[in-house]
């Protein structure tokens, strides 16, 4: 089993997507906003994706749960990641300023690991918010969609 999460902006077209950990690293939450200064659109979502394979031979299978938001200048503790940057749908506070109780119940991470446990204890093909879908056992990373 492995994960990815992606931070997908809907102004380019998904990107930095998979390649969020990169951009936060060289760029930091302040050139994470600047990305987007020439758009209007500052919606985002974050993906999170499982890949589970139960064997040799076996189909990956791909676990997702995605969380709509907005690009917002950084806010709260800096501790994780872009948390401080991204405002969840609906809420007036980042990732990074809620309680990691009311995070770990709308987040993309969450979404994904309702999706594997329905999947795991015989649920049905969709969770909370999470879906799943079969990969291609051809391939030796798990396709991201
Ligand atoms: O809920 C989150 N809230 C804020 N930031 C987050 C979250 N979840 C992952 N992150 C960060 C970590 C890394 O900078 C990037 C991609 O995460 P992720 O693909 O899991 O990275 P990783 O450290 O496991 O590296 P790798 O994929 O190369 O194994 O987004």
């Amino acid at each position: 089993m492995t994960e990815d999460t992606c931070l997908c902006y809907n102004a380019l077209g998904g990107l930095p997507g998979p390649y969020i950990k990169w951009f936060l690293k060289k760029t930091g939450h302040e050139g994470l906003n600047n990305l987007l200064a020439a758009y209007s659109d500052k919606t985002a979502f974050a993906q999170c994706t499982f890949a589970f394979c139960e064997g040799k031979g076996q189909p990956v299978k791909l676990f997702k749960g995605v969380t709509n938001g907005t690009i917002v200048p950084a806010r709260g503790p800096p501790d994780f990641g872009w948390d401080p940057i991204f405002q969840p749908e609906g809420f007036q506070l980042t990732y990074a300023e809620m309680e990691s109780g009311v995070k770990n119940t709308i987040s993309h991470r969450y979404k994904a690991l309702c999706a594997l446990r329905d999947y795991l204890t015989g649920g049905g093909k969709e969770g909370e918010g999470g879906v799943w879908e079969e990969g291609d056992t051809n391939t030796k990373r798990a396709k991201l969609v």
